[in-house]
């Protein structure tokens, strides 16, 4: 198996004056993921997406469980496992091109390398105007396709998205989730994606994994079957709205009802 999360727990200590608080984030969490295939991780809020998504790229280490990449178990971060976050930490002093080049630095790669490479994908992004232009200069939309070819550029075998489109306004987030899964298609990396949206969900995912509220479990790993590319047919197809409809009754029932003070 390409990636595998081998029963992970993670427990956060909190030292609060002198006594201490543990918060268990994670409870043994299971999930093998294919080559190539498009995850997406539903749950609510606080339930514990981003520690495991911080778990796969090895940022964190679980305190039990393993993760693994073919087999190897993850002990630190490396650009081959490339993250987009939500809000896309650009440096604002370089210029979009020298934004995207920023991993091709960290390798090493020569200069002619790197600004042919950095050209490619903010041609597959459709920014190639803007390579000259600053972070502040583009909307959020852009920005965010600016830290997505930064994620390619150095050819990741697995991208880890953060709500990668958290921020963005409804119709900027349908045009790159499109954009997404054109790029997805056309250099078939395995992703590992989270996100609140159930549409957003179903429109990307191979298998949409459900987690409950903290400490998160997996609760439901439903596949998504409907052919590619999906566009507006999959999203006004009866079968996305019954997905969407279990989805919605999932989260509801594993939400954690709030007391009220
Ligand atoms: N470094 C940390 N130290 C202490 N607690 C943490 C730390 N990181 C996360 N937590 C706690 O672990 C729980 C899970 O957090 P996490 O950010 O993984 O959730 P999430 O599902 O991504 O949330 P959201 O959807 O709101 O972004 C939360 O209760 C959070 O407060």
């Amino acid at each position: 198996m390409f990636l595998e999360i081998d029963r992970i727990t993670k427990t956060f200590r909190l030292e609060r004056r002198r006594n201490q608080q543990e918060l268990r984030a994670l409870d043994d969490i299971s999930l093998d993921v294919a080559e190539g295939e498009f995850v997406v991780i539903c749950g609510p809020s606080g339930c514990g997406k981003s520690t495991l998504l911080r778990l796969i790229h090895g940022l964190q280490q679980p305190d039990s469980g393993e993760v693994r990449v073919r087999g190897v178990p993850v002990r630190e971060p490396t650009l081959d496992r490339g993250m987009v976050f939500q809000h896309h930490n650009l440096m604002p002093w370089r210029t979009v091109a020298r934004n995207v080049e920023l991993g091709l630095e960290a390798l090493g790669r020569p200069k002619a390398e790197r600004t042919m490479r950095a050209g490619e994908w903010l041609a597959k992004v459709d920014l190639e105007q803007f390579a000259t232009y600053y972070p502040a200069q583009l909307s959020g939309g852009m920005q965010q396709r600016v830290g997505l070819a930064r994620a390619l550029a150095v050819d990741p075998e697995m991208l880890l998205m953060d709500e990668p489109f958290g921020a963005l306004d409804a119709q900027t987030r349908v045009v790159l989730q499109g954009e997404l899964e054109r790029i997805w298609e056309a250099d078939s990396k395995t992703v590992v994606f989270i996100t609140h949206d159930i549409e957003e969900a179903i429109f990307l995912a191979d298998r949409v994994i459900v987690m409950s509220a903290r400490p998160g479990r997996i609760v439901a790993d439903i596949p998504v079957e409907a052919p590619r590319p999906r566009g507006d047919a999959w999203r006004a197809a009866p079968a996305f709205a019954e997905l969407k409809g279990r989805i919605w009754e999932l989260l509801q029932q594993t939400a954690v009802k709030e007391p009220v003070t």
